[in-house]
């Protein structure tokens, strides 16, 4: 079908619906201000990451016991900051929340599309990365979630797959939500080294998460004994106990593997998952489509490979179906992954 377009006041921009003409002048401050003029840094990642600790304090479960379940991707996180950032699993969402807070006042939006919009915007400036739905529309947040909602790296597989199908999420969209480990680091697993990337390449969204966590660990990129921390295969990485299970488990390890070289399917896997994420607890049909607002992201550059130093006998094969694909070796000697730069 056609769809008309109206012309926004700022005279620049058309609009498949007026009301996403507000967001323009949003997304270029955020671009411009928030990300760095456009990176794919720690307050991407750190954005990322709030977007998926609002939404899914959201249960049917509890509601179905009678008790309030949470209103999912309500803002609430910050709404009831001094309440859900006191979480055990929220450590260190506040960082980013004081951070996004002046541009939510700035800018009159309810914190729930914020979170969302921010979120979605600056993994726009992440190499390889799915142009994300954004629908606007999320009423302010009337409660705080409870807790326990957010799931741990400590978690058993078990857990964590029933926490997120009581959100609504099969075990192959667990997987695919995964990849946003691929944009992303630990600050507060190891506090003694903040900014340890969980691959080795955290401004791209590529599949080298699922390649480098199937690969053998071999050390603790800073001191041992953390929780939810297990070995990783290279000096300057961090790996979660919850990605290494996640992948060899029997019932995620295919699913995990297939997205090591089908990068189209990662793209929609996770956006797919994400669009999801993005609304839960909310009424769409009150919502607008927005999404013409978030920048195209900048094609892939980098092709699935086994870091420099290590092999594919390195791999832990885990899925009983099917091989693990055969990659390139990264050419030269054993190299270390530098830590994400702070803000
Ligand atoms: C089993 C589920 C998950 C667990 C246990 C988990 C756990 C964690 C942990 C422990 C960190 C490190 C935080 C820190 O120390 O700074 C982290 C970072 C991150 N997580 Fe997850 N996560 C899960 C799923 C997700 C999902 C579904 C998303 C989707 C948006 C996501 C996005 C991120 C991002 C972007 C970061 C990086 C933040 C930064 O670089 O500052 N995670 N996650
Ligand atoms: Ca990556
Ligand atoms: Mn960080």
């Amino acid at each position: 079908a056609l769809t008309r377009r109206v012309a926004c006041p700022d005279g620049v921009h058309t609009a498949t619906n007026a009301a996403c003409c507000a967001l323009f002048p949003v997304v270029e401050d955020l671009q411009q201000n928030l990300f760095d003029g456009g990176e794919c840094g720690e307050e991407t990642h750190e954005s990322l990451r709030l977007t998926f600790h609002d939404a899914i304090g959201f249960s049917p479960a509890l509601t179905a016991e009678r008790q309030f379940g949470g209103g999912g991707a309500d803002g609430s996180i910050i709404t009831f900051e001094a309440i859900e950032t006191a979480f055990h699993a929220n450590n260190g969402v506040d960082d980013i929340i004081n951070v996004q807070k002046p541009f939510i006042a700035k800018h009159n939006m309810t914190a729930g599309d914020f979170i969302q919009l921010a979120g979605a915007v600056g993994f726009s400036n992440c190499a390889g990365a799915p142009r994300l739905e954004f629908l606007l529309g999320r009423p302010e947040a009337i409660a705080p979630s409870p807790d326990l909602l957010v799931p741990e790296p400590f978690d058993t597989v078990d857990h964590i797959l029933a926490r997120f199908a009581d959100a609504g999420f099969t075990p192959e969209e667990v997987v695919a939500l995964i990849a946003s480990h691929s944009t992303a680091a630990a600050d507060h697993v190891d506090p003694t080294i903040p900014g340890t990337p969980f691959d080795s390449t955290f401004s791209s969204f590529d599949s080298q998460v699922f390649i480098e966590v199937q690969l053998r660990g071999t050390l603790f990129p800073g001191t041992g004994g953390n929780q939810g921390e297990v070995e990783s295969p290279l000096r300057g990485e961090i790996r979660l106990q919850s990605d290494h299970d996640l992948a060899r488990d029997s019932r995620t390890a295919c699913e995990w593997q297939s997205f090591v070289n089908d990068h189209a399917k990662l793209q929609s896997a996770f956006a797919a998952g994400m669009a999801k994420l993005a609304v839960l607890g909310q009424d769409v049909s009150q919502m607008v489509d927005c999404s013409e607002v978030i920048p195209v992201p900048p094609p892939l550059v980098v092709e699935p490979h086994i870091p420099a130093g290590l092999s594919n006998n390195d791999i832990e094969q885990a899925c009983a179906t099917a091989a693990f694909p055969v990659l390139p070796v990264e050419p030269g000697p054993v190299t270390s992954v530098a830590p994400v730069p702070p803000s």
